[in-house]
């Protein structure tokens, strides 16, 4: 069994609520208030901020040329790509990008970057790229299912430019590369270093959750959580 398919099945149940989970629903119904969708996207890239330092912390970690490159691309593909289509929409809902950056981090989003950081800090580069797989991994298996289940209704969706970004081949070959990644990375590890690696894609996974859970909460009108 490659590396990749035991850590799926060891959070399966998890990725399942993210699938059942409200805000998802409404994204894909196209019926999710837009106040929640700012305050969430807001949030979001203040994450991929941070997410992008993770990945800054492989690069001085890696071994070779080609792993600098490696991480090089993965912090543009989040700092760059992944936030054109969060700018897209702050625009249209009136928090541009130097109104986001001023926005306070909501205690999820600095609990979940948090521990990804500690671990880029402190651990090797396999703990460090596997706290950051459930990220793009489990956006990408959303992505699809929304994709799957809503395709009639898509063309009329507000949030169709965001179902689009992570179902699409791009994201797909993205991902493939960063699964076949981390199964030549972990490809004779003990058994120890894989429950280790275990817990940290479980507690990753748990974030994630955190984060549906606070895109989801009641929220006011311009309630941005401004500096
Ligand atoms: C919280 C979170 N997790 C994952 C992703 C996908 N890169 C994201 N944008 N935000």
């Amino acid at each position: 069994m490659k590396f990749t398919d035991y850590l799926f099945e060891e959070v399966k149940n998890i990725w399942q609520e993210y699938l059942e989970h409200p805000f998802i629903k409404e994204l894909g119904e196209g019926t999710l208030p837009k106040e929640k969708f700012k305050n969430y996207l807001v949030q979001d890239y203040l994450y991929l901020k941070e997410f992008g330092k993770v990945f800054a912390m492989c690069l001085i970690k890696s071994k070779t040329i080609e792993e600098m490159n490696f991480f090089s691309r993965a912090i543009s593909a989040s700092i760059e790509y992944e936030t054109a289509v969060h700018v897209s929409y702050m625009n249209k809902l009136g928090v541009p990008p130097k109104i986001a950056e001023t926005c306070k981090y909501e205690i999820t989003t600095d609990n979940y970057t948090s521990y990804m950081q500690a671990i880029a800090l402190k651990g090797n580069l396999r703990e460090i790229v596997i706290s950051t797989m459930p990220c793009n991994w489990s956006y990408n298996y959303i992505g699809h299912y929304l994709l799957d289940n809503y395709k009639e209704t898509l063309e009329g969706n507000y949030y169709k430019e965001w179902i689009d970004m992570y179902s699409e081949g791009k994201f797909d070959e993205n991902l493939r590369e960063w699964l076949d990644y981390v199964n030549y990375l972990c490809r004779d590890i003990s058994n120890e270093e894989r429950e280790n690696l275990k817990e940290i894609f479980i507690k990753s996974s748990l974030h994630e959750l955190e984060f549906w859970n606070m895109a989801y909460k009641e929220t006011k009108e311009g309630d941005l959580c401004l500096v």
